[in-house]
C-alpha cells in the first residue's frame, strides 16, 4: 500500500523557507462562483485542493474535486477512499464535492503508456469538468515541476515548442487549463501542507528510476541547484522567453505557409515559393503544414532533409508519421497512409450534408451544399464509392466527350500517388472523381440546389480532426 504521508507522523526536519504565503490568493480566479481541480490525492493537489477550499470559503464558491483513477496500481481504491475521507473534511471549509472517474485504459500496441494514461486522463478531466458545469480546471504544476519539463525536452532535443514546457494559463476543449502555481518551488506547497496539517498520498511510482522525470528529480537537479543555486529562476526564466519566442516563430510559419499554398486554398504547396524562404524558415512552415495535415509534429530529420533535398528531387517522396510528403510538378503534397483495406469494397453512403467515415476505405466522404459545380440534391438519394476498375469514362467540359479515366488525369496532372481515392457512381453512372471533380454530364445549373463531394484520406480524417 502507498504510504499515506500524515503530519501527526511527519519527520521534523527545519522547516523550509518560505517567500510568500498567499496559496490561497488565485488572482486567475476573480469572477468565479465555480471551479474544478484535479486532484489525485498527492502532495501538490493536495495542496492546492486546501488553498482552492480557502479561497471559496472566503467567496462562498463550489469547489470540484474530479480524481481520475487509472486502474493501472493495484493501490487505487485506496487513494479513491483517501480523496473521499479528504474531501468529506473540507466540507468543513467550504462547498466541495468529489467526482471520481474510472479509467479501463487499452494501450495500443507501440503506443506509450505514460502518454496514452495522460491522454486519458484529460479526457475524463474535461468530461468531469463539463459535468460538474465548471469552465476552469486548476492543475497542481509547480516551478519545479516546469523546470524537469524543460530539462526532460531539452534532452529530448526538442524545438522551441517543447522547451516552453507547460503554460500557466491554456484555452483547450471548450475549457480554460490553470496552473496557478507555475512560478512557486515546491518547498512553498509544503510549507503550507505542514502549516495546515494535510495529509496526502506518497506515489511510490515517483521513486521508479527507470523512469526519466525520476533520475532526473532524484539524481540529476539536486547537483544542478548545489552548483548553481538560482537555477530553477534562471531556468523558468529561459521557458518565459521561449514561450514568446515560439509565438512569434509560430506567426511567421502562419504568415510564410499562406504564400506556399496553392491559389485555390489546395493541401499542396509550391515549391518555388518555399524555395524563395530561408532554410529555417522552410523548416517552421513546413512543420506547422505537416501538423495540419497529418496531426504529428514531424521530426527534425524530416524537416531537415525536405529543406536540403526538395530542391534536386522533383519527383522526391519522403516518409513521415502516418504517411509520405510527396513532390510533383513543382508542388508538394501530403499522401496519408489510410490503413484502408488492400482491396476496399464497393461502400454505399447516404446523400446527407456532413462528414461521413468510411472506415473500408480509411477517409471521409465530405458532402456540402453548393451553388455551382456540384450534383443534383434531385435524385437517387446513396451514392458508391467504388474502386477503380478499368474502362471508366469521364467527361470534364460540357463541350467535352468521355474519355478514359487514365487520360483525363494524365491531362489534368493528377499524380499517379492521389488517384487512390474512391470513384463516386450514383445511379449507375460514375459522377464524381477527386482530383478531376464532378464530371460534366452530372454537373447541374448553377443555383440548383447541389452537393459538393469531397474526398479526406487517412486516419487524421477519419477521427474527425
Ligand atoms: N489521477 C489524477 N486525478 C486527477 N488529477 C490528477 C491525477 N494525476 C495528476 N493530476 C493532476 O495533474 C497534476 C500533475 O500531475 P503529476 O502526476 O505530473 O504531478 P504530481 O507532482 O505527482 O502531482 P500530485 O502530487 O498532485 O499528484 C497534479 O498535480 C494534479 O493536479
Amino acid at each position: 500500500m502507498n504510504p499515506i504521508h500524515d503530519p501527526g507522523r511527519s519527520s521534523s526536519a527545519a522547516p523550509p523557507v518560505v517567500r510568500r504565503d498567499d496559496l490561497a490568493a488565485l488572482p486567475m480566479l476573480a469572477g468565479h462562483t465555480r471551479v474544478a481541480v484535479a486532484y489525485s490525492g498527492g502532495h501538490d493537489s493536495t495542496v492546492l485542493m486546501h488553498a482552492t477550499c480557502l479561497w471559496a470559503a472566503a467567496r462562498g464558491a463550489q469547489v470540484h474535486a474530479l480524481h481520475v483513477q487509472h486502474g493501472l496500481s493495484p493501490h487505487a481504491a485506496h487513494w479513491e477512499a483517501h480523496c473521499a475521507a479528504q474531501v468529506d473534511g473540507w466540507t468543513r471549509i467550504a462547498r466541495v464535492s468529489l467526482h471520481i472517474r474510472r479509467l479501463a485504459l487499452v494501450v495500443p500496441p507501440g503506443a506509450s503508456l505514460e502518454a496514452h494514461a495522460r491522454a486519458a486522463r484529460y479526457a475524463a478531466l474535461a468530461d468531469m469538468a463539463r459535468e460538474a458545469g465548471c469552465d476552469t480546471v486548476l492543475l497542481a504544476h509547480h516551478l519545479d515541476d516546469q523546470v524537469e519539463t524543460f530539462l526532460l525536452q531539452a534532452l529530448r532535443g526538442a524545438g522551441p515548442a517543447g522547451l516552453s514546457a507547460m503554460p500557466v494559463d491554456i484555452r483547450r476543449d471548450g475549457l480554460r487549463w490553470v496552473r496557478p502555481w507555475l512560478d512557486r518551488p515546491r518547498v512553498e506547497l509544503a510549507a503550507h501542507r505542514e502549516a495546515h496539517g494535510l495529509s496526502h498520498i506518497e506515489d511510490d511510482s515517483n521513486a521508479d528510476p527507470r523512469l526519466a522525470r525520476n533520475r532526473l528529480r532524484l539524481l540529476v537537479l539536486p547537483a544542478l541547484r548545489a552548483a548553481f543555486p538560482q537555477a530553477d529562476e534562471t531556468l523558468s526564466a529561459c521557458v518565459r522567453q521561449v514561450q514568446d519566442a515560439r509565438v512569434c516563430v509560430d506567426a511567421l510559419a502562419r504568415i510564410d505557409l499562406e504564400g506556399l499554398r496553392d491559389v485555390d486554398g489546395g493541401p499542396a504547396l509550391s515549391v518555388s515559393q518555399l524555395l524563395e524562404l530561408a532554410p529555417a524558415r522552410q523548416r517552421h512552415a513546413l512543420r506547422r503544414w505537416l501538423i495540419e495535415r497529418s496531426g504529428h509534429a514531424p521530426s527534425q530529420a524530416l524537416l531537415m532533409r525536405l529543406s536540403t533535398e526538395v530542391e534536386h528531387a522533383p519527383d522526391g517522396r519522403w516518409q513521415g508519421r502516418g504517411g509520405l510528403v510527396h513532390a510533383h510538378r513543382g508542388r508538394l503534397a501530403w499522401v496519408a497512409e489510410t490503413g484502408r483495406c488492400p482491396a476496399p469494397p464497393t461502400c454505399r453512403v447516404s446523400l446527407r450534408p456532413g462528414r461521413h467515415p468510411v472506415p473500408d476505405w480509411g477517409g471521409v466522404l465530405v458532402i456540402e451544399p453548393v451553388l455551382r459545380g456540384g450534383i443534383s440534391q434531385v435524385g437517387g438519394d446513396m451514392v458508391e464509392l467504388r474502386p477503380r476498375q478499368g474502362g471508366e469514362q469521364f467527361q470534364s467540359h460540357p463541350q467535352g466527350v468521355p474519355r478514359s479515366l487514365k487520360k483525363q488525369f494524365q491531362d489534368a496532372g493528377v499524380p499517379s500517388w492521389a488517384r487512390a481515392a474512391p470513384l463516386v457512381w450514383r445511379d449507375g453512372l460514375l459522377v464524381q472523381v477527386e482530383g478531376l471533380g464532378v464530371d460534366a454530364r452530372a454537373r447541374v445549373r448553377d443555383g440548383e440546389p447541389q452537393w459538393s463531394l469531397r474526398w479526406e484520406a487517412g486516419e487524421q480524417a477519419v477521427a474527425g480532426r
